[in-house]
């Protein structure tokens, strides 16, 4: 949920690596894969769909913290993985928050805020890649963590508004902060000379 194979803390990427063409960037894009079957599960009407829809994002958001543990444990980390996990976590939550608010279930200024800040900063990481890889924070994946669990309540039926809104309120103050933090990061690695370092 909160860790990935882009659970590094040093921003500049150092070979050699491992072959992209592992276990835990499989997980990651059977995480991509899961999106629509989980879009799909939630626009059906009824109780037992939404159950089920829930689970879907449940198992896709754990894979999230599997592919990372495994990275790490088995020295996968690759810039592949790097890039595209959080592409994966914004994927899910992004269609998920979307598909929120087009049932209605959801203020779509959340859904934009969110997601501003989510494509702005892919947007960034690309633009960037050919000098470094800027790899998810811990307080990104705290932001991840906390919007998985909003949406996760969000999904779920029955009396949970209070709960539900304060994670939403969470999520949407750290994806906010997060995102600022990682312009500053990124600020600083544009006007950082190698010398400097
Ligand atoms: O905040 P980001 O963009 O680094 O994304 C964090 C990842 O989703 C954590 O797995």
């Amino acid at each position: 949920m909160i860790a990935g194979p882009s659970d590094r803390d040093d921003p500049i990427s150092t070979p050699p690596q491992a072959s992209v063409y592992n276990i835990a960037n499989y997980l990651t894009l059977l995480r991509i894969l899961l999106v629509p079957v989980f879009v799909w599960l939630l626009f059906q009407e009824g109780t037992a769909w939404r159950l089920a829809a829930f689970a879907v994002f449940a198992v896709a958001s754990i894979t999230d913290k599997i592919d990372g543990d495994l990275a790490r444990a088995r020295g996968l980390v690759t810039d592949f993985g790097k890039i595209a996990d959080p592409i994966a976590d914004k994927a899910l939550t992004g269609a998920a928050l979307v598909s929120l608010s087009v049932l209605g279930e959801l203020w779509w200024w959340v859904t934009i805020a969110i997601l501003v800040r989510e494509i702005g900063i892919t947007l960034m990481r690309f633009l960037m890649i050919r000098t470094s890889v800027i790899p998810a924070s811990k307080g990104g994946k705290l932001k991840t963590m906390l919007q998985v669990i909003a949406i996760g309540l969000c999904i779920l039926p029955g009396p949970l508004d209070p709960l539900r809104w304060a994670f939403m309120a969470a999520a949407l103050v750290v994806t906010v902060v997060t995102g600022l933090d990682y312009l500053v990061q990124a600020w600083r690695l544009r006007h950082t000379s190698p010398s400097d370092s």
